[in-house]
């Protein structure tokens, strides 16, 4: 898929912050693509250049919608979760969708249709005409969400759409997101929940002060972090670790028992030869895997940025 947004060396100082700090990366079309990082690790800023609400100090942004190039998102083509959430309270659930999608220039019964499609999906088909202000946050949210999205735009940039929603409906905003990549959406969101980022993104970039940390899809990502994986393995007689000849492999081993060993092993792309050797002069009966998820993968990574900025601090500093 061609690139539908490609940043270059973006930077963006507020008065004594570098928000974004020469980020580049592109977005491709059609992609679910998550914005990660801490708090304050510049995640809105970037995406306020994008909308075009602020403009980069320095670099560039380009986008490519239907052959067009434009300097950020086009509001026609948008569809935006803003970080300040803006509904009518005092307004029913349906009174303010069909508000947005006039805004947006849907005709009536083509918005009243996919409302309720969308009210459907999110269990709020019996709450149209109830008052908003009578919802819960997190199905105010989801009438926000819904919002975003009426007039079937192009992108949809959402800041933080799973922040307030109990588990089953950050599931249903997984679900609603992944509908909107079926319909042909270039879905570009920010989050902090990673186990719904593995679940959902296809391509992510990890930032931290401003400054990418990681970036790619999750493989390629391990890939780069050097992800280990460990694997328990049972065989089908006693089998003493000390005994395999192990000498090509970062490995570290344990003897569970007499015959179960766990291997740490520190390059998860060598898990088949592993196994492939260890078969040669063993029976396997059991084999358990476990690799490390995005949340602790996030930890570790965005621990040794961390320590790496001080260090550079330190050194300006002193
Ligand atoms: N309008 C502003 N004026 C001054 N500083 C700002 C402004 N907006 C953001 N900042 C600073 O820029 C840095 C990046 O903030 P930003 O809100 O972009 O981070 P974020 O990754 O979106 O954080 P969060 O996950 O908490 O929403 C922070 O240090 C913040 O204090």
């Amino acid at each position: 898929m061609p690139d539908l947004l490609q940043v270059t060396g973006v930077s963006k100082q507020y008065v004594s912050v570098k928000a974004v700090d020469n980020l580049s990366f592109s977005v491709k079309q059609g992609e679910i693509f998550a914005l990660l990082g801490p708090n304050g690790a510049g995640k809105s800023s970037l995406v306020r250049m994008l909308v075009g609400f602020t403009y980069p100090d320095s670099g560039t942004i380009a986008v490519n919608i239907d052959g067009q190039a434009y300097q950020s998102i086009p509001h026609q083509s948008l569809g935006y979760l803003p970080e300040d959430r803006g509904l009518y309270a005092e307004k029913t659930v349906q009174q303010n969708l069909l508000y947005f999608a006039k805004l947006r220039g849907v005709e009536k019964n083509a918005a009243l249709a996919q409302i309720e499609s969308w009210l459907t999906q999110f269990d709020l088909s019996d709450r149209a005409h109830e008052r908003l202000k009578s919802l819960s946050k997190g199905n105010q949210q989801k009438v926000q969400l819904i919002s975003a999205v009426l007039h079937k735009p192009k992108v949809v940039l959402l800041d933080e759409p799973f922040s307030g929603l109990d588990p089953i409906n950050q599931e249903k905003v997984v679900v609603f997101l992944e509908a909107l990549k079926a319909q042909g959406m270039t879905v570009i969101l920010s989050a902090h929940q990673m186990a719904m980022v593995e679940k959902l993104a296809d391509r992510m970039l990890l930032m931290n002060h401003g400054q990418a940390v990681l970036y790619g899809t999750l493989a390629e990502i391990k890939q780069d972090v050097g992800v280990g994986i460990d694997i328990t393995v049972s065989f089908s007689e006693a089998t003493n670790y000390a005994a395999l000849n192990l000498g090509n492999y970062k490995v570290a081993c344990t003897q569970l028992s007499q015959s179960k060993i766990k291997f740490e092993l520190s390059d998860s792309s060598e898990l088949n030869l592993l196994l492939a050797d260890l078969s040669k002069s063993t029976t396997l009966q059991g084999i358990e895997t476990k690799t490390m998820d995005l949340h602790q993968l996030y930890l570790k990574v965005i621990e040794s940025h961390q320590g790496k900025v001080q260090s550079q601090e330190h050194a300006h500093v002193s």
